[in-house]
């Protein structure tokens, strides 16, 4: 009789990967809401702890990822094909990027991620969620990973364990954050600071009531997943608003309590 043909067996995995993976922590809010001024900050604390951090961002993080960025960014297109390269280039950043990192114990800071693309496109240009949806499934199902580190000593367990859809591996298989700190605040101050800040992007040049339909998507994000996202209250002196981050941070066991005076 010929040799029948062997089913391929798994590749082991190599004997140095951790047991656990490192956290997924994503930020999110509409532009101008003050993301990228804590982000430093989150990471150098998260360093300081002993872990080693990657900060990230979407669209980009993947030098395809940072072209699709540029078009996003700079080219009218429509609602749809935004929303595929949005996908297009979170998909090459999961593969090469994130899914990597994490899998060798790093903690992923990624300044936005999928939320972005329910706010911005479901919320913002009226693309019908349950195809974010198909996308996502799509996009972010399918990537085994061990399971995220365990919460600093007294606090709370696996951030997010609660939704299916937090981390990897819940009833859903998608690889989602862990946490999501969502920077809340009305998009009259959000403008009033942008005004100030930079040359507006093509999403930045968008009118008020755009950036009102995308902060009532956020709203719808975090409505769905209570356990993964975090809300902080980001209409308040920067020093405040730092402090309620790295309390998030605490609260959700990514972070160690600070010793007692
Ligand atoms: N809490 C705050 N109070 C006042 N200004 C702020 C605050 N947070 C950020 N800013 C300013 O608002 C502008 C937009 O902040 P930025 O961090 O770039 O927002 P995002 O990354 O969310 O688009 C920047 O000029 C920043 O210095
Ligand atoms: C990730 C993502 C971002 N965006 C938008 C939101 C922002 O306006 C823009 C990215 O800008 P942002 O990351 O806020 O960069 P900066 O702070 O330097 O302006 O892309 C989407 O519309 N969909 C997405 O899926």
């Amino acid at each position: 009789m010929p040799p029948q043909p062997q089913p391929p067996s798994p590749a082991p995995l190599p004997a140095s990967l951790p047991a656990r993976r490192g956290w997924f922590i994503s930020v999110e809010g509409i532009d101008g809401a003050g993301k990228s001024a804590h982000l430093e900050a989150m990471a150098q604390a998260l360093r300081a702890q002993g872990q080693s951090v990657l900060c990230t961002r979407e669209p980009g993080g993947t030098p395809l990822g940072e072209r699709l960025r540029e078009l996003l960014l700079h080219e009218r297109m429509d609602a749809l094909s935004e929303t595929l390269l949005a996908f297009a280039a979170r998909r090459e950043h999961l593969l090469q990027v994130i899914a990597p990192a994490l899998r060798q114990g790093t903690t992923v800071l990624c300044d936005r991620f999928t939320d972005a693309t329910f706010a911005y496109q479901g919320g913002g240009r009226s693309q019908p969620w349950a195809w974010i949806e198909q996308l996502q499934a799509w996009v972010q199902g399918g990537h085994a990973l061990p399971p995220p580190p365990a919460a600093a000593p007294g606090q709370q367990a696996d951030a997010g364990a609660a939704d299916a859809d937090a981390g990897s591996g819940g009833d859903s298989g998608l690889l989602q954050p862990d946490c999501t700190l969502w920077f809340d605040l009305p998009p009259a101050v959000a403008a009033q600071r942008l005004r100030q800040a930079r040359t507006p992007d093509r999403f930045e040049q968008e009118a008020q009531a755009f950036f009102e339909r995308v902060a009532q998507g956020y709203a719808r994000c975090a409505a769905q997943q209570p356990a993964r996202f975090v809300r902080i209250h980001a209409d308040a002196p920067l020093a405040q608003v730092q402090a309620e981050v790295l309390a998030a941070l605490r609260a959700r066991g990514l972070l160690a309590p600070t010793p007692q005076a």
